[in-house]
């Protein structure tokens, strides 16, 4: 970090409030992240999740279309793309020559943004670090090669050998141990641990092995179109939360003789009912609309589940990182029969449904249906009124009653969500127009009734 004048400390490379989408609908939604001088980052996902994107958008190739990208404290797409080149290399997933351009050509190419133009001829410092580059990552012997007839490990390699070219302060890495056998993962983890080690060199890497992660990145992001935990492999590495994320049940535990985290599969492992999540709330939200309610359930430390969302929705990162169990959907697509099951299932747990006030399609009428089940069934239900976060949620006030879009407002299924709705009421849904009255509701009625009940709270 470089102190500034007023004490604090500025990140070498910052992402702020970063939303960015390929089409009009938003892939990454509003990610922060900080990172400083000589960090050592792991960005974690599943497929999809947009890690490639976010690197895309850390280097400057893609532009934010809402918040900053920060390099040194100034705006990146401010930079001319030489001045990025000459801070900031990036090593893809794979790269394919138009031409058979040889290896040694290609890790010259790393030298081009310290070069007066495309075509000046390489000085002799420049030969000297092209040299060491190819030595430091292991191709000396496929100098001569044509990079395009290499295997993907050995043109992995090269990649990286051009950016150590660039002697960079900042290397971002998309997969790097994606195509090589284990020693050269091993290797190549180690040689970037030393450039990180013996040169200072700020790393940030989308990286699959979450086993080769906890191994050499003190710091993870676990990342789903947006940022669902940053922290220590500890703290990151939790079961809860990468079943959440991933969708797959794994152990976590530390090696034998290793200070080092390791995940597995589970194996055969019996599943223990009392460990199942036990959230006493259900939430329906989407688009932001459980934004305000889910952060201040979490504050107020009552345990949740929330679904069903789509990924890429904001609604769904924060659900990720806040709630106990997350049903989650397709991004852009309908609740699908899988998820409702799912969210029946969370449903017959819970000893409380809110509905936040989210529009209501075709794609999640199914779920304010699942509500009235719920209510049929004798679940209390809340209805939270008011959007509470502006900015988040797109709803327009019926005229004449701005302080209170109705739900009518944000019926978009011609009258059947409305109709629903009303059902709610009928069937005693309580409405309430912020999240004070919620927690307010939730001070009256868990404390006296619904959550002490230990016989009652075992049967959920
Ligand atoms: N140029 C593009 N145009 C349109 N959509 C794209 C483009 N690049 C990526 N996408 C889409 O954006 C989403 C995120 O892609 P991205 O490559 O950033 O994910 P990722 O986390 O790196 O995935 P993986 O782990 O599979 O490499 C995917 O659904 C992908 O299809």
């Amino acid at each position: 970090m470089v102190a500034l004048e007023n004490g604090h400390q500025q990140p070498l490379l910052e992402a702020r409030h970063v939303s960015f989408g390929y089409s009009e609908q938003a892939l990454l939604y509003d990610v922060s992240l900080a990172a400083s001088s000589g960090e050592m980052i792991a960005l974690l996902g599943p497929n999809g999740a947009g890690k490639t994107t976010l690197l895309r958008l850390l280097s400057g190739v893609l532009r934010p279309q809402r918040g900053d990208v920060l390099l040194q404290g100034r705006a990146v797409h401010t930079w001319g793309r030489r001045e990025v080149a000459r801070r900031v290399a990036v090593v893809p997933q794979d790269l394919q020559m138009p031409f058979a351009f040889t290896v040694e050509h290609m890790v010259n190419m790393g030298r081009t943004p310290f070069q007066s133009t495309f075509f000046a001829s390489s000085t002799k410092e420049d030969e000297t670090i092209v040299q060491e580059a190819m030595e430091t990552a292991g191709i000396g012997d496929l100098a001569q090669r044509v990079f395009n007839e290499l295997s993907g490990g050995e043109r992995q390699r090269v990649m990286i050998a051009m950016a150590l070219a660039q002697q960079p302060s900042v290397l971002l890495l998309d997969e790097p141990t994606a195509h090589l056998d284990i020693r050269y993962q091993i290797e190549t983890l180690e040689l970037v641990q030393r450039l990180h080690q013996q040169r200072g060199v700020t790393v940030i890497a989308a990286i699959h092995d979450l086993n080769l992660a906890a191994r050499y990145f003190p710091r993870l992001l676990l990342f789903q179109r947006g940022i669902v935990a940053d922290g220590s492999p500890a703290e990151v590495l939790a079961p809860a939360l990468l079943k959440k994320v991933y969708g797959v049940a794994v152990q976590v535990g530390i090696m034998r003789g290793s200070v080092h985290l390791s995940v597995l599969p589970p194996g055969e492992e019996p599943r223990d009912p009392q460990k199942e999540v036990n959230s006493r709330i259900h939430v329906i939200a989407g688009g932001g609309s459980g934004e305000v309610l889910m952060r201040a359930l979490a504050d107020e430390g009552y345990a949740f589940s929330a679904g069903a969302l789509n990924v890429g929705d904001s609604d769904h990162t924060l659900a990720l990182r806040l709630a106990d169990e997350v049903v989650t959907e397709q991004p852009y697509a309908p609740i699908s029969e899988a998820s409702l099951q799912r969210v029946r299932r969370a449903l017959q747990r819970v000893a409380l449904l809110i509905l936040c006030p989210v529009p209501i399609g075709p794609g999640n009428l199914a779920l304010v249906q699942e509500a009235v089940v719920a209510a049929q069934s004798g679940i209390p239900v809340l209805l939270l009124e008011a959007p509470e976060s502006q900015e988040s949620v797109c709803v327009s006030p019926t005229p004449g009653d701005e302080h209170s879009p109705s739900w009518a407002a944000r019926d978009y299924t011609g009258g059947q969500g409305a109709m629903l709705l009303e059902e709610l009421k009928r069937l005693g849904a309580v409405t309430l127009p912020t999240v004070q009255d919620v927690l307010e509701w939730l001070r009256q009625h868990l404390a006296g009734e619904v959550f002490t009940d230990a016989a009652d709270s075992a049967a959920l």
